[in-house]
């Protein structure tokens, strides 16, 4: 493998990043409540709606020659032609020589996109049209299990990218789901997750989808082969009722097959679709089971929607170039350690937990694609809550706190579920949450409240506070969709400009390998030799020695 990219232009040396420098320090002391009184339209200027999302980010700390300046920082990174090789195929993913091609999942059946010499977006309609016709065998009844009765629970067993895209989207879009079905979602290695899973199902109606891109993590691998006990156990040992009960999400047909389960009972995919841009894959196979195909070709259709428009829109009004400056411009200039993402809607519960893969696996980065370390922030943690419980958690703090925390407040003008007020009341708390970071309470409107004079410091909100507000219409799968893509894209334009390999993931390897070395020696029936650190060697021995199994 060979490192094309060695002559890239170090990001503090292009001159928009200079001249950002410079900004920055000119309008760092800069007001939002002046922004908005210097021009009126502000609100309605700086907003931009595209395939049925609109963003408000005029309550950013931003002038329009910030804009400008990072417009042209990303013409500078080449963020035009780094998206052109992405969608076609090329082998961006360095260090795992692997093209990314998470939009082919979702390009439609005519569209040609080649990689070593195949048109992948043919595999990708094949492999869809089999998962068709097997969700609607289970769904309908068809698809029996072992002992002729239908399949009423789905259990799938997935880690990370095979498991938080399946179960985010399942909640997300409950609304639209098959309620006579029970769907969980079975991840950690800890017992209690999989045994809760599954303690009130019956086995001859449930379905084990073993979720796994290599088919080898020990966490599924685990829960993978526990689920296979616990069936067997319901049917006397009898394995002829795997092939029932089990299929599989892989790209490793190799291990599908050792584990048991036939490879005709495989749904694949590649190497090119990263873990945590997979749910559009056979990872999928649960949500196409919860809310049935047609939904789940609609939700492809908003992932292509939001895939066109970052491929085709101008930077300037290009959602997920702009979120992803945005980003950019807080981390790097600012010293933004994190971004609060804040769904203002109970469906999208799962939703930041999501996010924290895509965004964070994706760009917790510091070396850059030519193997130096970076000399700015990468990627901010991200994090948040559904509005409005986390207004009563931990908004303390971004009002108040000490950190400055961008938000992304998201939000649907309709409610699924019309209840008297409520819908009305949650959206008043977005409006009013972006309104009071934004513009705060000063010390004279404190004051002229009566408040007492030593509680008034306390009672001041400084304000200043920026955050991005997204409004669509109402939760469909196609909505979903486009929001996801538009976070994918955002963290894809914040790894062009940092320079780096938003595609690989080496940073989650070495705790694999050491617990793998670990194992042996907590099970191991002699004491074992241990070679760690003092630290480590006595919380072993500290386990080995309480342990009463
Ligand atoms: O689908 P697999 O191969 O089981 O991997 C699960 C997850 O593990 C990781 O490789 C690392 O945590 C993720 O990127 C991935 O989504």
């Amino acid at each position: 493998m060979t490192n094309r990219t060695e002559n890239i232009l170090p990001l503090t040396e292009r001159n928009a990043w200079k001249a950002l420098a410079v900004h920055y320090e000119q309008l760092r002391h800069l007001q939002l409540r002046t922004l908005f009184a210097d021009d009126p339209q502000r609100g309605e200027r700086m907003t931009v709606e595209a395939v049925g999302l609109y963003l408000d980010y005029s309550k950013n700390l931003i002038t329009d020659e910030t804009l400008t300046l990072l417009l042209q920082l990303a013409r500078e990174c080449g963020l035009r032609q780094r998206i052109e090789a992405m969608f076609c195929g090329e082998k961006i993913n360095i260090t795992e020589n692997r093209a990314v091609l998470h939009v082919a999942l979702r390009a439609p059946k005519e569209a040609s996109i080649v990689v070593d010499g195949v048109n992948v977006v043919s595999q990708v309609h094949a492999v869809l049209d089999k998962m068709v016709d097997f969700s609607e065998r289970v769904r309908s009844g068809e698809w029996k299990g072992h002992t002729g009765k239908r399949i009423r629970n789905v259990v799938n067993i997935g880690i990370g990218g095979s498991d938080l895209g399946p179960v985010m989207a399942y909640e997300a879009l409950k609304y639209y789901s098959e309620r006579t079905m029970i769907f969980r979602f079975v991840s950690n290695i800890d017992s209690t997750d999989f045994t809760e899973a599954v303690h009130d199902l019956d086995p001859a109606e449930t379905l084990f989808i073993v979720s796994s891109k290599t088919f080898t993590t020990l966490e599924t691998m685990t829960n993978a082969h526990t689920a296979r006990e616990w069936l067997l156990a319901a049917f006397g040992g009898d394995t002829q009722s795997i092939a029932k009960h089990f299929v599989a999400v892989s790209t490793n047909a190799e291990e599908v097959a050792k584990f048991g389960i036939d490879t005709a009972q495989m749904f694949e995919f590649w190497d090119w679709v990263g873990g945590r841009y997979s749910m559009t894959s056979a990872i999928g196979l649960s949500t196409m089971l919860a809310i049935g195909s047609a939904n789940f070709r609609i939700m492809l259709s908003g992932f292509h929607q939001m895939d066109e428009h970052f491929r085709t829109a101008p930077f300037e009004s290009n959602l997920p170039v702009l979120m992803g400056l945005l980003t950019v411009w807080y981390a790097d200039f600012f010293g933004t350690q994190a971004i609060a993402v804040l769904p203002y809607e109970q469906y999208l519960k799962r939703f930041p937990a999501y996010l924290q893969q895509l965004v964070m696996e994706s760009n917790g980065k510091q070396m850059t694609l030519n193997g130096s370390r970076v000399s700015y922030n990468t990627s901010p943690i991200y994090w948040g809550e559904p509005g409005t419980n986390g207004q009563h958690s931990f908004y303390q703090l971004l009002h108040q706190g000490t950190s400055l925390i961008p938000c992304d407040f998201i939000a649907f003008i309709e409610t699924l579920n019309t209840l008297g007020r409520h819908h009305d009341i949650l959206l008043s708390n977005v409006f009013a949450q972006s309104e009071a970071l934004a513009f705060g309470k000063t010390m004279e409107q404190v004051k002229a409240e009566g408040t007492p004079d030593w509680l008034v410091p306390h009672r001041i909100f400084e304000g200043n506070r920026p955050s991005n507000t997204l409004l669509a219409e109402r939760l469909t799968p196609e909505a979903l969709g486009k929001l996801i893509a538009l976070y994918e894209h955002s963290v894809f334009t914040q790894g062009a400009i940092w320079g780096i390999n938003s595609f690989d993931q080496w940073g989650v390897e070495l705790g694999k390998v050491l617990a793998q070395r670990i194992i042996p020696e907590l099970e191991s029936k002699v004491e074992p030799a241990l070679g760690h650190d003092s630290s480590t060697n006595q919380l072993i021995r500290r386990y080995r020695n309480s342990k009463r199994t």
